[in-house]
């Protein structure tokens, strides 16, 4: 049980990648100012984050089932704990969706936003009234680089993030008259199971009324220059879990919080030119002129990223 002076911590999917990792950290705090509640939709799948967490489980750490899809789920899980008392919820829960759209059947598209926007958005429901009430608490959302620039092939997911960044923009503005704070976290690319379950996914795929250039662009182009974007500017669910925790214990957290200077250029451009042209052309050039120098492209991103750029964004370190 949580003691006094600890933060009571809630966080959705902990089973692998990102949140386990904040639950690992959080939990590991030298000066023990967490109690952490790991939650995942499948207790089975436990013992990652249970050796992970050492001595922490049971002491600094607990364990509970809460599956983000599901209004029992989270009324049971909420339930449980002590007082319904959350300082911090961190909505990390989240599922990706790749490839051409005319492939992609309306009820896996309905999947991805039941689980990134209203499984998000049902947690914030169940929680947020008692963190107004008590004029206190954090809520955290597990967003992404595509939260705010549109992706090729990643249409649908792209679409799941918008939403729940428009959402919550909107939400902070009333949160903020009750001193409940709100913050996004937008990563790159992180190499997790995120990535693994993507390219089993895509190796899987038969592209049921898709024509050949569609599938031969999506393939032999956007795949290895998608592939490259990973090596070159892959952070680790570690990475992001540290720029997690300087947001919770920042004084002043920011609303918007990019974890990879490489992105700053990219979301810039969306900035400077608001009729779009500038983003959706670059992009193409991008993929299908220079998709071949995509090496010298990333190291071109690099250059770009000098230290005022990367002042813009949240680092681990
Ligand atoms: N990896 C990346 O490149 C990036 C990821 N993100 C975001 O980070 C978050 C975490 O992803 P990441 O760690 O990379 O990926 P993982 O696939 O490793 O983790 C996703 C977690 O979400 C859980 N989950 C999925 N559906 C539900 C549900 N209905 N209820 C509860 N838990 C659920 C998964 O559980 P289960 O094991 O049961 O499936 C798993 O624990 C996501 O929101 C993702 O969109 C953002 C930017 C980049
Ligand atoms: C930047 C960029 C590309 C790919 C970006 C990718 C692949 C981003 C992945 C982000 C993830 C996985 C976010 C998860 O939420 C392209 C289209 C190859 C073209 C060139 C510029």
């Amino acid at each position: 049980m949580a003691s006094a002076s600890q933060r009571v911590v809630l966080i959705t999917g902990c089973s692998s990648g990102i949140g386990l990792r904040i639950a690992v950290l959080l939990a590991k705090d030298e000066q023990k100012r967490y109690h952490v509640i790991a939650t995942m939709r499948d207790l089975k799948k436990k013992d990652k984050l249970v050796q992970a967490a050492g001595d922490a489980f049971g002491n600094t750490l607990t364990l509970q089932a809460l599956d983000v899809c599901s209004d029992d789920s989270v009324r049971q899980c909420i339930s449980r704990v002590k007082d319904r008392h959350i300082d911090i919820l961190i909505n990390n829960a989240g599922v990706g969706l790749l490839g051409p759209v005319e492939s992609i059947s309306l009820d896996q598209m309905k999947m991805v936003f039941e689980t990134n926007f209203f499984g998000t958005v049902r947690m914030i429901k169940e929680i947020m009234p008692d963190m107004k009430r008590r004029r206190a608490g954090h809520i955290i959302v597990m967003s992404s680089v595509m939260g705010m620039q549109g992706v090729v092939f990643n249409d649908v997911y792209t679409a799941s993030k918008f939403a729940i960044e428009g959402f919550c923009e909107s939400l902070a503005v009333q949160l903020l008259k009750f001193n409940v704070k709100l913050s996004l976290i937008e990563p790159g690319p992180v190499h997790t199971e995120f990535e693994a379950k993507m390219m089993e996914e895509v190796a899987k795929m038969e592209f049921p009324g898709a024509d050949a250039d569609t599938v031969r662009y999506f393939k032999d182009v956007y795949m290895p220059s998608s592939i490259d974007i990973f090596e070159a500017m892959g952070q680790t669910p570690d990475d992001i879990a540290k720029c997690t925790k300087k947001v919770i214990e920042s004084s002043n957290p920011r609303f918007r919080n990019l974890t990879n200077s490489l992105y700053t250029p990219i979301v810039a451009m969306k900035y400077a030119d608001e009729t779009g042209g500038l983003s959706v052309h670059t992009f193409y050039n991008l993929l299908f002129n220079f998709g071949s120098l995509m090496h010298i492209t990333m190291n071109i991103l690099k250059c770009l990223t000098c230290s005022c750029l990367r002042r813009r964004t949240i680092s681990p370190d």
